[in-house]
């Protein structure tokens, strides 16, 4: 049976990585991929991994009907053997409602691969209609760890190096940047991530208030 899986995980724990790898192996056995994803680092029409390796996608620009796209492909005389997805927390809930439909309505499998929850902790729409539709959810094996050594469960965002927790839901940006880079993004436990604890401000030695563990009177 085709299905819709959700390979999720946070920022850097190698989604795009593996992406790449289930398409060439695929490919080694004559199986066609339609690659989707959406604002990509590496720029518009790109799936990228920072492990170096880039191939050419499809942009899932907002507005656009993934299924129609699918089905215009095939009657054209396109080949689609299953389809890829990238970055499919940045899709709208309606997109991924359109590739369960290629699932159930043309037989494809369809891979998705994304992060689950934002900078503030909260579910992506796409992410969420993930959870809610997909047959499968993988969490990827390769564990991101926090600088505490923890296995690194949540994404943080920096903005001139400062762990902020408000802010647009996107801003395309990556992890091991300069603190003076303006956003940056690092993964974190959910301990350290409450505590708004980045690997930089625990090697300053800096406690914010509300992270002691005692409560004030
Ligand atoms: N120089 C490197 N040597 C070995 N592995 C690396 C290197 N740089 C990145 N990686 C691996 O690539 C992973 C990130 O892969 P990527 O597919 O870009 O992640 P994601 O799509 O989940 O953000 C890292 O967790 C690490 O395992
Ligand atoms: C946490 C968070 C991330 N993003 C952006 C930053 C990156 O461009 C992508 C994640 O890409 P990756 O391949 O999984 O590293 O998402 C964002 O826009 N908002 C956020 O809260």
């Amino acid at each position: 049976m085709p299905e819709l899986v959700f390979f999720s995980g946070t920022m850097d724990c190698g989604k795009s990585t593996l992406a790449l790898q289930i398409a060439h192996n695929r490919s080694a056995r004559g199986l066609q991929a339609l690659i989707f994803t959406r604002d990509d680092r590496a720029g518009e029409g790109k799936l990228s991994s920072r492990l170096g390796l880039v191939t050419d996608a499809v942009e899932a620009v907002r507005g656009m009907d993934l299924y129609a796209y699918v089905v215009d492909r095939v009657s054209q005389g396109g080949r689609v053997d299953y389809l890829i997805v990238d970055e499919a927390q940045f899709l709208a809930p309606d997109q991924i409602d359109q590739l369960a439909r290629v699932v159930d309505d043309l037989d494809l499998d369809v891979y998705a691969f994304g992060i689950t929850t934002d900078f503030r902790t909260r579910l992506f729409p796409g992410s969420q209609r993930l959870i809610e539709l997909a047959d499968r959810i993988e969490t990827l094996q390769v564990e991101a760890m926090c600088w505490c050594g923890a296995r690194a469960t949540h994404n943080a965002r920096t903005v001139g190096g400062e762990m902020v927790v408000e802010g647009e839901q996107v801003v395309v940006g990556d992890v091991n940047r300069p603190a003076e880079t303006e956003v940056g993004y690092e993964v974190l436990c959910r301990r350290h991530h409450r505590r708004r604890m980045t690997g930089a401000s625990a090697r300053a030695g800096v406690l914010s208030p509300d992270v002691l563990p005692v409560a004030s009177a």
